[in-house]
């Protein structure tokens, strides 16, 4: 990583509910008509999600050609899109909304169209409200895959926030969320 990004020191790591699904379970889209991950987004990324060890999540994102920016490689807004999802997701243990308050990115490698990224991302700690988190992103399958080489890393801040913050936007609505926080599977 080249940004900066310095974390607090009075930091604290989330306990894994007690009900927690364990590595290798499939993280449910926290909403169906997400641009990130909704199962009934067509205009989307449906990005794919399983829990991993410990606070680390993952997720997959198909490199498709309309995700192209420069010729050829994948636009970097789109690879912000995938890793503020997959950051996001990874607050999902908390059971709690949250909405992103600071991404930033690194872009340390040129992403082919036809490639698969894994991301994976984790909460680093959590003070107050502010939940820190950090993502690495790598080619697994297809143009230039090779597991061992981190293509773009991502340190994010999310805020927990009260159903109020989403019922603001209830007369904006696309769809029809299942519960009162706008989450579809949660
Ligand atoms: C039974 C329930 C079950 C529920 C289950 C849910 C499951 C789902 C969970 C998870 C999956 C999520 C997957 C989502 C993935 C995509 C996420 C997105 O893309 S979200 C869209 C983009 N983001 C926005 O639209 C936010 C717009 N901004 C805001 O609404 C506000 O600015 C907000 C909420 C971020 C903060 O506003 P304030 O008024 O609530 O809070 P203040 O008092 O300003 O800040 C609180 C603390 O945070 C710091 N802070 C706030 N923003 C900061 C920033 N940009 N940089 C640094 N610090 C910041 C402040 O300095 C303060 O820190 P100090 O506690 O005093 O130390």
């Amino acid at each position: 990583m080249s940004g900066t990004w310095t974390l607090p020191d009075d930091l604290t790591l989330p306990k894994l509910p007690d009900d927690h699904p364990g590595a290798g379970a499939p993280i449910p889209s926290h909403w169906s008509k997400c641009f990130g991950c909704g199962d009934d987004q067509p205009a989307g990324m449906a990005m794919q999600f399983t829990f991993g060890e410990g606070l680390e999540i993952t997720g997959m994102l198909d490199v498709a050609n309309r995700y192209q920016g420069g010729p050829g490689f994948i636009h970097g807004g789109i690879l912000s899109t995938a890793f503020d999802e997959a950051q996001g997701m990874a607050c999902m243990v908390l059971r709690r909304p949250v909405v992103t308050g600071h991404l930033q990115i690194d872009f340390a490698k040129p992403i082919p169209l036809g490639s698969v990224l894994e991301l994976r991302a984790r909460i680093d700690g959590t003070v107050r409200r502010k939940v820190y988190t950090s993502a690495e992103a790598r080619i697994v399958e297809g143009p230039f895959a090779d597991p061992d080489v981190v293509v773009a890393t991502s340190r994010g801040l999310f805020l927990t926030v009260g159903a109020q913050h989403f019922d603001r936007a209830k007369d904006f609505v696309d769809g029809i969320p299942r519960s009162p926080h706008g989450t579809s599977s949660v």
